[in-house]
């Protein structure tokens, strides 16, 4: 180690960090600050993000401190009041929501305050509501002089939306909407914010008009009173009760009985209907659906990327720090870091978050460019924007899941610990598996969309953005997507029922959509670092990822690739060898690749992933924070003394 580097070593060790851990911070092989302006997209965002965290992280207002020790109403609470002080904060600090701020702020705050269903409320009418709707209501919210909140999902339906059961009767005599939720399975069930926050909120109910039914159409409800929060005449509201986490979110329940609306309260960009009762609609029905579309693709970032990253930065400094077992005999106990096991856990975790956070950049466009069509009416790319927004959403929260229970269960016990942060990453980004769309329904919508291309053999598909051009390329989908296909018309050639046969076919084509999202993260992946500078190292620190990214798709799924040849056994040693190569070569960088994440300590909230490493000490002095010890646990007095005396007397 050359002298500059000791003297680095020296001055991180003297600074309290740990020594296992300052050492890792040696051998980068690209430059950390210059990857971290890279994922922010440049160095003048690096530098607002870090004054808006600063700004956030100087108020204990915003401190998370206790949070582990936390009931659920302590949790909503703490949340309310963060979201009430975060509009004073923004004032103060001249912070817009149309800021170039917002983002940062609420990548910070994410998991920790309320009133992200209102921002989901202001997004349906935004996208739905007309320009009208658009004046009246969103100016109030934006003022939170109304809190607002999304009801579409009931007890009894969740996935099926044409099975929705609350109604919306059009009373043309009083130009209304006569809103009712008949009976108990069509109670909304789940609505975020609703249990105890929301003051209005958009609901999706079956439209009728002189007894027809025109579908789920959405339109917005007063549900309490603005002078003293009581439900509204004809309903009934409250929180559905503890859940697995999201505790700073009051799911609620809601019944709705004769609840009268005006006309002008159903959201009517696409569809409106007339005083005299005629129904209108532009474009697709299914633009109702359209605010959906729009979440499942802007929650990823927030929601589902940012606690893979956050759990990998947690599990791989500890890695570092932690000592267990001798990996060669007569030395000191080795790092976990050091055992290959531990790199094939963790590594192809760090390789996929940063594979996602560069899908995610291209999935916006994607995006921002078909609802730029569509808000001028063009409805051409609606199926698409739903499909490949389905089929993303379904994957990145899928694999993001599963690698933030990897990285917690690497941790061993610690990693079971509230305190390592790792628990509450896990339960949080879980939840996104189900909310938004359940993802084997939204992998069927993608593989749906395929399947309905392939026989029809649309050439216009093959030249799109997120379609199928590659299809006679890409092994693993076509030949998912090609014998599902063969599957499908062959069953209903022998007989059997359109629905049927779809259904026999169903677990391939749930394959073959991830095949589909893999493939095209892949790709994207490569195109971007292929685009790299490689100044500072990055290019080539970033092709390490990516190609251990895709050999990890391969040496996960070999049976796929081995199937009718497409690769041989001998080819498969060869991805075998090539993978396990690079975990070495990869974890030389691991701890300077999530340093790059650029995670405060705080924002962090974990005993096990704090920049110095300095994980026994913060384990115990945050154990000492717990209420358990701070008194003298009742049950000592009610309980346990009893018994031991009752025992000593016999002794
Ligand atoms: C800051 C935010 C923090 C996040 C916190 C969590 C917030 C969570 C909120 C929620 O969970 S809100 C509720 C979310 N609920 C859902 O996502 C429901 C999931 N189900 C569906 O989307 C649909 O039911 C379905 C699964 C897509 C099936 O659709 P449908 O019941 O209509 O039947 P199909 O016959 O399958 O489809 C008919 C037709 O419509 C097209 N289509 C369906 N959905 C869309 C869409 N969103 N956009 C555009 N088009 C859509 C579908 O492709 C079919 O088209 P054709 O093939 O008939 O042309
Ligand atoms: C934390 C959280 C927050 C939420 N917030 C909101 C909110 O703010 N507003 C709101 O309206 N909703 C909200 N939801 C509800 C959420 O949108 C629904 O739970 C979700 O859409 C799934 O529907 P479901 O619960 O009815 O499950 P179901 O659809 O009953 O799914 C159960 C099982 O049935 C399977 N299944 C269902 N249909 C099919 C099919 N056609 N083919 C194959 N398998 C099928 C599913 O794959 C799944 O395995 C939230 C949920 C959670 C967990």
């Amino acid at each position: 180690m050359g002298v500059p580097l000791l003297k680095h070593l020296q001055d991180s060790v003297l600074s309290g960090v740990n020594p296992d851990l300052a050492s890792e911070r040696l051998t980068a092989s690209f430059s950390v600050e210059k990857l971290t302006a890279r994922l922010d997209g440049g160095a003048e965002h690096t530098r607002m993000r870090r004054a808006i965290v600063e700004a956030i992280e100087s108020d204990p207002a915003f401190s998370r401190e206790n949070q582990y020790f936390q009931s659920q109403n302590e949790r909503y609470e703490a949340a309310v009041r963060r979201a009430v002080h975060l509009q004073k904060k923004m004032r103060e600090m001249g912070w817009t929501e149309n800021g170039p701020e917002i983002k940062y702020i609420y990548r910070w705050l994410s998991g920790d305050i309320a009133f992200l269903l209102h921002r989901v409320f202001m997004r349906s009418i935004s996208v739905l509501g007309s320009d009208k709707q658009v004046a009246k209501w969103i100016p109030l919210a934006t003022e939170h002089q109304i809190i607002g909140s999304y009801a579409q999902t009931e007890l009894g339906h969740g996935t099926y939306l044409q099975g929705l059961e609350t109604t919306a009767v059009f009373d043309i005599a009083t130009q209304e909407f006569l809103l009712n939720t008949p009976k108990i399975s069509a109670m909304k069930w789940w609505p975020g914010d609703m249990g105890r926050s929301a003051t209005h909120t958009v609901v999706f109910a079956q439209l009728y008009v002189h007894g027809k039914c025109y579908g789920v159409h959405p339109f917005i409800v007063q549900i309490r009173s603005l002078q003293d929060h009581s439900p509204r005449p004809g309903v009934t509201v409250g929180d559905i009760g503890p859940k697995m986490n999201f505790e700073h979110t009051d799911n609620g329940y809601l019944m709705l009985q004769n609840v009268r609306v005006p006309r002008e309260n159903m959201l009517s960009r696409f569809c409106e209907v007339q005083p005299d009762g005629t129904y209108v609609r532009w474009g697709s029905q299914k633009i109702n659906y359209f605010t959906m579309t729009t979440v499942r693709i802007s929650i990823l970032s927030d929601e589902v990327i940012l606690p893979l990253m956050k759990a990998c930065t947690i599990a791989i400094r500890y890695s570092a720090v932690r000592r267990q077992s001798k990996l060669k005999p007569g030395e000191q106990e080795a790092k976990i870091l050091d055992y290959q096991t531990q790199q094939q856990k963790l590594l192809p975790q760090l390789a996929a978050a940063y594979a996602f956070h560069f899908i995610n950049i291209y999935l916006h466009e994607l995006f921002d460019r078909g609802y730029q069509e569509i808000q001028g009416r063009n409805f051409d790319s609606l199926p698409e924007l739903h499909a490949f927004s389905s089929g993303f959403k379904a994957m990145v929260t899928q694999y993001c899941t599963s690698g933030v229970e990897i990285c917690l269960r690497a941790c061993g016990g610690h990693g079971y610990s509230l305190l390592s942060g790792l628990p509450s990453l896990y339960t949080r980004v879980l939840a996104s598996c189900i909310y938004e769309g359940e993802n084997t329904v939204l992998f069927l919508q993608t593989a749906r969309n395929a399947i309905l291309l392939l026989i029809t053999h649309k050439s216009e598909y093959e030249t799109s953005a997120c379609g199928l051009e590659y299809l006679s390329k890409f092994f693993q989908f076509s030949r998912l997507l090609s014998s599902s296909a063969a599957k499908l018309q062959h069953l209903i050639q022998s007989g059997a029922e359109k629905h049927e046969a779809w259904n026999q076919c169903t677990v391939q084509l749930v394959k073959a959509a991830q095949a589909h999202c893999h493939y095209i993260t892949v790709k994207i992946f490569v195109e971007t670092v292929e685009k790299l500078d490689n100044k500072a190292g990055i290019q080539k620190v970033m092709k390490h990822l990516c190609d251990l990214f895709a050999l990890h798709g391969i040496f996960s799924n070999a049976g796929d690739f081995l199937y009718d040849g497409y690769l041989s056994g001998a080819q498969m040693d060869l991805v075998t060898a090539s993978y396990l190569d690079l975990l070495a070569v990869i974890r030389m960088d691991a701890v300077p690749l999530v340093d790059a994440f650029d995670f405060t300590d705080k924002s962090l909230n974990s005993a096990l992933g704090s920049y110095d490493g300095q994980v026994y000490q913060r384990l115990y002095e945050w154990a000492q924070k717990s209420p358990t010890n701070q008194q003298v646990s009742p049950a000592y007095g009610k309980y346990l003394k009893p018994l031991l005396q009752n025992r000593l007397s016999k002794l």
